[in-house]
Parts: structure tokens; sequence; C-alpha cells
């Protein structure tokens, strides 16, 4: 089948709830793209005008982690929307077939995820439906965002497409803001990309009960249990920081720029501070690389019932040696006295074989007096 005389529709790829979804090709410029076919034939219906809203806004997105959008129409009466193909699967289809994904996987979704959340936050657009359905993940593993069908434009309500009182969105990965009613704003998305990668994690997204309501009610009031609790192999450092992105407090999520730059970084893998390397000179050891203040979530890793690394610590698999990174994390607390407990010994011997090898002269007086001190102490003990 011929779409607008251009697109020519191999096989299905998937339906949704708006949608047909083909694999085709575009006879005019020679490539394949996805076309995506609007069910039903009303043009006047709320579901073509969340059509037309997705083409606008993803149209007005360029960004390595987020569907291209290429063109749109309607032709026969029918709305086409055509898309980039992403070659390879959802991240609903990626957790359907391994149960739970690894530690490493999920901070790179972040990362990447977060990144494309971040280009459409600063054009002024939420997406609103952050879900594993509507991210996918093409033969590289690169993590594109995809369904701005219900997106909108910040500080433009004639955007959004739903009814007074009526919230669109898929219940598990809303925000407490959301679920009380309050318009969604970044924080909101930041707050499902966190639910999601909770569920990349553990099986299971962070809150879900018997109904919609219910869901909501532990969205606005239930502490997430760490994942960590839920069997989950990660960082510390990770488990905190997500449970930061599920504050309930919408100002005390990390934004979606600082989610890309902390998992870019590898600061999700919890390393200590590196250890000075051994100097040649006696040059005052190099100050631990220069730590960013707390994060604005910072209060809530506080309050959080994981914050301790005890949780998940317990169930980290041994990791390889790991390469030197310019982000260092500052680990939670109470790991970090016995981190600098062990720290001093080498480096006060260091500092010993150093006097001996460049003031030999100055190290022997020292010597010479502490024998001095003991043969008197000797003498007072004996007489
Ligand atoms: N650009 C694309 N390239 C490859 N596959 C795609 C593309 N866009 C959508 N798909 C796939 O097509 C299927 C249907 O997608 P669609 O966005 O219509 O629905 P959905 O997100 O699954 O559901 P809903 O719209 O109800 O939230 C999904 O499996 C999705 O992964």
């Amino acid at each position: 089948m011929l779409v607008a005389d251009r697109y020519r529709l191999e096989t299905p790829i998937g339906r949704g709830g708006m949608g047909e979804v083909w694999r085709a090709t575009d006879e005019v410029l020679r490539r394949t793209v996805a076309v995506k076919l609007l069910i039903g034939d009303d043009p006047g219906s709320q579901a073509a005008a969340r059509f037309r809203l997705e083409a606008q806004t993803a149209a007005r997105l360029s960004h390595p982690n987020i569907v291209g959008v290429f063109d749109f129409g309607a032709r026969d009466g029918r709305f086409y929307l055509v898309m980039e193909l992403v070659e390879g699967r959802s991240l609903a289809q990626e957790l359907a077939a391994e149960g739970t994904l690894r530690a490493e996987r999920v901070a790179a979704v972040a990362a990447q995820a977060a990144a494309g959340l971040a280009s459409a936050h600063r054009t002024g657009i939420v997406h609103r439906d952050i879900k594993p359905g509507n991210l996918m993940s093409d033969a590289d593993g690169m993590v594109k965002i995809g369904d701005f069908g219900i997106a909108r434009f910040v500080d433009d309500p004639a955007t959004a497409l739903t009814t007074a009182g009526q919230i669109i969105g898929t219940s598990l990965y809303l925000a407490p803001e959301r679920a009380l009613g309050r318009p969604a704003g970044p924080a909101s998305d930041v707050y499902s990309l966190g639910c999601l990668l909770y569920q990349l994690l553990t099986g299971t997204p962070p809150f879900q009960a018997d109904t919609s309501a219910a869901t909501l009610a532990q969205h606005i009031d239930a502490p997430p249990l760490p994942p960590s609790h839920r069997g989950a192999a990660l960082p510390p450092a990770f488990e905190n920081y997500l449970l930061g992105m599920l504050a309930k407090q919408p100002e005390d999520r990390p934004t979606a720029q600082q989610i890309a730059d902390w998992f870019g970084s590898g600061a999700w893998q919890g390393r200590p501070e590196p250890m000075p390397e051994p100097m040649p000179a006696p040059a005052p050891a190099p100050a631990p690389a220069a730590m960013p203040g707390p994060p604005p979530h910072a209060q809530v890793f506080g309050t959080t019932p994981a914050a301790g690394p005890a949780s998940g610590a317990a169930t980290m698999p041994p990791r390889a040696p790991e390469t030197p990174s310019v982000a260092t994390y500052r680990l939670p607390q109470a790991a970090a006295p016995a981190d600098r407990r062990r720290r001093p010994a080498p480096a006060q011997r260091q500092g010993a074989r150093e006097l001996v090898r460049r003031r030999p002269r100055v190290a022997s007086l020292i010597a010479g007096l502490v024998a001095f001190v003991i043969a008197i102490l000797i003498g007072i003990a004996l007489f």
C-alpha cells in the first residue's frame, strides 16, 4: 500500500492506542522509515488532535535520543505520521524478554533518556507519558524517546488535551503532583523516568496497587521501597540518586540535564575518591577532585529509608577493576569514615620514606633524638 503517493508500507511493527505503526520505504528519498497511521478517520476527533500534536511537538525537536519526525498529513481520510525507524525494540519489550536489566544498562538508559528529555524541556515541551513502551532502543543500544502524543508545551494550556480534572498518562508512572491534579512540569517527566528505571532494575514499578486510584495514592504518600530491598544489584550511589528522582516534591528532584550529566559521568558507580598515587617528590598530596555541592535532592536522600550504603552494598556483585573517571561521588556518610581510616597509613609510610631519602641528616637527627629519649626513659625505669 502506498501512502501519500510516497510511503510504501511493508510490514506492520505494532499497534498502540492511537494508531498502527508500519515499516515503510520513502520512495522519494529512498530510505526506510516508520509510518504511523491513525486509527479512525474523524479529523475532528480528540485522537486526531493528539496525533497532530504529536507531530507538531516532535517536529520541533532534533536530538539523537528523540525519535525524529519527518512528515505528517492526511490522505484519503487517514492521518499519517512519518518517523525515523528505530530498528530494535521498546524498553517494554526488552524488559519482557529479560525480566530485569543490569545496573550498567539501566545507567546507560538513564543517561540517554534524560538527555532526550532535557532537550525537550529546553524547548518548553513536557512529554507527560514516559513509560517503557515509549522508549525504544536501537540495535546499538541507543535509547530514543517516542510518542509525544500527549506532550504539552509548558505554560500553554491550549495544548493540554485533557478535560478539567482528567488525568492522562499511565498511573504507574504518574508524578505525585499530577496525581493531585496539578499540571505536569519537567520534574514530572523526571519522576516518571525514575519509576521506569526502578522497573528496569527490579521488574516492577515502585507503586502498583489493585486500582489506579490506590496507585495514585501511593505516589502521593508512600515512600518507595529501595530497589536493593527488592533484590536489585546496584551501587548505593545509584540507589540514592534514583530515590531522589522519586522525591515527592518536584523541586527536590534533579533536573533532566543533571541526571544526564550524573549518569553520563559514571558517578552512579559510587566509587570512593581515588587513592593518591605514590609520589616521586614530596609535593603535598593532591586534594581530591572538586566535589559538586550536595544536589538539590540531597535532603531526600537523607530521609529515604535506603539512604545507608549497607543495603545496596550487601547485594553488590563483585565489580571488575574500574577505569579512572573524572567524576567522583561522595559515598554516603556511613561508608566514608571506614574509607578514610584506611587511607592515612600508606600516606604516613610514604612520608617517612621520603624524609629519609631527601633529608638523611634531619632523619638521622630525629632518630638520634628518639633513641636518646628512649635511653633516658630506660635509665629512669632502672634506677
Ligand atoms: N519510530 C518507530 N520505529 C520503530 N518502532 C516504532 C516506532 N514508533 C513506534 N514503534 C513501535 O510501534 C508499536 C506501537 O507504537 P505506538 O506509539 O503506536 O503505541 P504504544 O506507545 O505502544 O501505545 P500507546 O500509543 O497506546 O501509548 C510499539 O511497539 C512501538 O515500539
